[in-house]
């Protein structure tokens, strides 16, 4: 089968009668990255909800595979992984309990494969513990886990670095890049400046197309 595509066709968007960007055309595949950059208060949350789906663009069309996204809410489902500003986990559960329900949304995970990933972003010990004892990068952490166990091809990620020490901000732009070079696809925001990217790196600065 070959790899899912997403484009967004003369997107406009406005907030609270303020117009964030207008006519913003752009297409994303598989092996590609982008970074979308911008001020705060630019739009770049705003985007990804929309290339997400989670919200409707004031003018434009976002499509999957060069069909609408609303004819497309299955095919979205399976091949979209979104991961908030926020770690996106529930303090009372434990890190595999959150992951446990987590993954159940697109492929259930075993616990064996759970306490890999866990592993995997440095929360060895930590797997039954809840999550609101965690530091705040080890929660982001234990978001993050989700992107080792059998993801879906598209990642849509907001600020993934936030709370992650050197170590953490390293693995995880490997990891990023590593899907890309596989063939997955990723759009991201992010302040920070990637050291590790994939030959299908590019960059949307949103302050530079302010409306
Ligand atoms: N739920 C909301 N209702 C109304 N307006 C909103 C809402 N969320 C965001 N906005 C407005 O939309 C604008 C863009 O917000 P957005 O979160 O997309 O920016 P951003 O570029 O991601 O900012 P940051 O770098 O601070 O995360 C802001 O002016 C914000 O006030």
């Amino acid at each position: 089968m070959s790899s899912p595509f997403l484009e967004a066709v003369a997107l406009s968007c406005e907030r609270d009668w303020r117009l964030l960007f207008e006519h913003l055309d752009l297409r994303i595949t598989g092996g590609e990255m982008l970074q979308v950059a911008g001020p705060n208060g630019s739009g770049k949350t705003s985007l990804l909800r929309l290339l997400s789906g989670l919200m409707q663009p004031t003018a434009g069309e976002v499509r999957l595979n060069g069909r609408s996204l609303e004819s497309q809410r299955g095919e979205l489902a399976r091949n979209l992984l979104w991961i908030g500003h926020s770690a996106g986990i529930k303090g009372l559960l434990t890190a595999e309990e959150n992951l446990t329900w987590l993954c159940a949304l697109h492929q259930p995970a075993t616990r064996e494969a759970i306490w890999q990933a866990l592993a995997e972003v440095g929360l060895r010990g930590f797997e039954d513990v809840p999550c609101h004892t965690l530091s705040a990068g080890q929660q982001r952490r234990v978001g993050l886990a989700r992107l080792h166990l059998s993801p879906p091809p598209m990642w849509i990620l907001d600020e993934p670095f936030t709370a992650l020490d050197k170590q953490g901000v390293a693995q995880l732009e490997r990891h990023l890049a590593e899907h890309c070079e596989r063939g997955g696809m990723v759009v991201m925001t992010t302040h920070h400046t990637l050291g590790d990217r994939p030959a299908g790196y590019r960059e949307l600065d949103l302050g530079q197309r302010a409306a």
